[in-house]
């Protein structure tokens, strides 16, 4: 089933074409990275699917359903929801209570916020279901100022969990991660949900050839190449222009 459909998107700043007619479709389970160079067109490209910025041309389906001119907020309800690069957690509520205002959030009972968690036992559940699929639970209820970097990567991606997404974004959930903790967080985004579509962009190779069913090169805002981790790692204009002439994955 497709779940997302980006149709002969453009956008150009000034004289500068940052998206250069990009199609591409994703399904519900696939796991899809947008990779290319820095300034490629990656973020200016995920931000038009996520209604941040509003393409010059084209369109963008969501569930057969024209999204183009929607704000993100309206996307976010209908199911694509992204994580940013910048980190966007408050730094002293405990964990638990974020993914529950998210869930508050996204049921529309964020006035409950104000009672006893004891009124709300179903939505602290949830919270805590969210975070043991992320293997979270050990930091439950601390702040995100005393977790570790991927830890509150994590955090990131429960936050957009509760939002229950059929489509997630992922901006560059590798970004600023220790390599010592790299490891903790790829497990953790091998276990979201398998029917979720899932795009991500990611500079980190390992994490790309590991995770993704699919591959999307861009360059100079157009798609360079569209194929499996194995057709891109043998794809040679996609070594010359990207990985280098050796082919370093
Ligand atoms: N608001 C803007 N105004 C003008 N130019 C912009 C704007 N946003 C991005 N650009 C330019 O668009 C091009 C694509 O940028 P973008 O951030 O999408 O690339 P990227 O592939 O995500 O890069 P990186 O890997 O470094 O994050 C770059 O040349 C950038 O300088």
């Amino acid at each position: 089933m497709t779940l997302l459909k980006v149709e002969h998107l453009k956008k150009s700043f000034g004289g500068l074409k940052v998206t250069d007619d990009v199609s591409f479709s994703l399904s519900a389970g696939e796991r899809l990275a947008i990779i290319g160079p820095n300034g490629a067109g990656k973020t200016t490209l995920v931000n038009q699917v996520g209604g941040v910025l509003h393409a010059d041309q084209g369109r963008v389906l969501l569930n057969d359903t024209d999204v183009t001119s929607w704000p993100s907020y309206k996307r976010v309800a209908h199911g694509l929801v992204r994580t940013f690069q910048i980190s966007k957690l408050a730094p002293d509520m405990p964990v638990i209570d974020q993914v529950a205002l998210a869930i508050h959030q996204r049921d529309g009972s964020i006035g409950q916020m104000w009672r006893s968690k004891n009124s709300y036992p179903h939505i602290i559940d949830e919270a805590a279901n969210i975070l043991a699929e992320l293997q979270l639970t050990r930091v439950a209820h601390n702040t995100p100022s005393e977790m570790a970097y991927g830890d509150q990567r994590l955090v990131e991606v429960a936050l957009a969990l509760a939002l229950r997404p059929k489509v997630l974004l992922l901006d560059e959930p590798m970004a600023g991660v220790p390599k010592s903790e790299a490891q903790l967080v790829l497990d953790a985004l091998e276990r979201l949900p398998a029917d979720l579509g899932v795009v991500i962009i990611e500079h980190d190779m390992d994490l790309v050839f590991r995770f993704a069913s699919r591959i999307l090169v861009l360059a100079n805002g157009a798609v360079l190449a569209d194929g499996t981790p194995d057709e891109i790692r043998r794809n040679d204009v996609v070594r010359a222009v990207y990985l280098g002439k050796e082919g370093q994955i």
